[in-house]
């Protein structure tokens, strides 16, 4: 792609010229709803949501609808704003679905690849000013994906009513806990968003951050409390999809909600100019790379040590949960 070609990708995307009505809700990218989009033209604010249980974790299918879902909300000329949220509200995303890395099909796992990269060209080159609502966990690409939208807020956490066990969600890049390292181009969004001494540190100790921390070292913009508000916005209502409905006054999604609206009131070509300014040049770096980031990603996830390694985390994951 030479980089006119590409400028007017990013800029423009893959616009095209279909509308939706007000209120309207979009179809679901799949027709499995591993992820829900809905829009409100009358606010230029979009809302995309992950459903995909029990852990948002990224197949290819669900990379797949992620962009689908991009761009079929880019395709609406009146949306400016796309909110990415999920219908877990204690799992953001748990990154990738590590399934598909243990015993690999040889000709799935580098379409599995191009599918995450995929995901990364669309999010972070996006014409939409994206809001990350972190309600919960996102380790890894889950980090990545919040990493890759313009604005950031996380929950800061609450307290089981039951239990009284405390939820504190975390988010950061941990791959070198799992003995496998972040691709080239996500490490450098870590890099690009706390800075470099800060990244260096969290991706070879591969820390996860808990909110607070988070937001001391730039990794997210806000957090909120989880007390619910008394009264909020009444256009998040109509974005709310039906598995989130009862969400309407969760400070996190009206947090997200108001900054989605500060964007969206800006000029979209003025907003998008200047997204383009720090965000261009580092999706050019990495389409050029593209082949040999896959080559790279394939032939490290196939050794012998690292699919022993991955089959023995997916093994206690498993049994982690099954013991709850
Ligand atoms: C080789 C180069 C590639 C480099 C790039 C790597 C990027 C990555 O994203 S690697 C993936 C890294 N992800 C993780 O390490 C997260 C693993 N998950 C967790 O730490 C926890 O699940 C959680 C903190 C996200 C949530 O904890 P919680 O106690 O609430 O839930 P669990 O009981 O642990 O899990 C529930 C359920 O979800 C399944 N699951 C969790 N994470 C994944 C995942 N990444 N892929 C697939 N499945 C996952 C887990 O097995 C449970 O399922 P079952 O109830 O069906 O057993």
């Amino acid at each position: 792609m030479n980089s006119l070609r590409a400028r007017a990708h990013l800029l423009f995307g893959r616009r095209s010229h279909q509308s939706l009505a007000p209120h309207q809700h979009l179809s679901p990218a799949v027709a499995n709803d591993l992820v829900i989009s809905t829009v409100d033209e009358n606010s230029g604010i979009a809302m995309l949501t992950m459903n995909r249980p029990p852990a948002n974790s990224l197949s290819m299918e669900m990379n797949e609808a992620i962009c689908d879902s991009i761009k079929t909300i880019e395709a609406n000329a009146k949306i400016q704003s796309v909110i990415l949220s999920s219908t877990n509200p204690k799992i953001f995303s748990a990154g990738l679905d590590v399934t598909e890395l243990v015993s690999p099909d040889k000709d799935r796992l580098p379409r599995f690849w191009n599918s995450l990269q995929q995901v990364y060209i669309d999010l972070y080159g996006s014409r939409l000013a994206t809001v990350a609502a972190i309600q919960g966990h996102a380790p890894a690409a889950g980090c990545f994906l919040a990493m890759a939208c313009d604005y950031r807020v996380m929950s800061a956490g609450d307290i089981n009513s039951d239990t009284k066990k405390k939820h504190v969600p975390t988010i950061g890049l941990n791959e070198t806990q799992l003995g496998i390292a972040a691709p080239p181009w996500m490490g450098q969004l870590l890099v690009r968003t706390v800075g470099f001494r800060q990244a260096e540190l969290a991706l070879a100790l591969g820390t996860l951050f808990p909110p607070e921390q988070a937001l001391a070292v730039g990794l997210v913009d806000d957090i909120v409390p989880h007390q619910k508000a008394e009264s909020g916005e009444d256009q998040l209502i109509d974005l709310l999809p039906s598995q989130i409905k009862d969400q309407a006054l969760n400070p996190l999604l009206q947090r997200a909600y108001s900054q989605a609206r500060i964007y969206a009131k800006i000029p979209p070509q003025a907003r998008v100019a200047s997204k383009m300014v720090t965000r261009e040049e580092h999706i050019f770096r990495m389409i050029a790379k593209r082949d040999e980031d896959t080559q790279h990603f394939c032939g490290f996830v196939t050794q012998k040590a690292v699919q022993k390694n991955l089959s023995a985390y997916v093994e206690a994951l498993k049994n982690k949960s099954a013991k709850k």
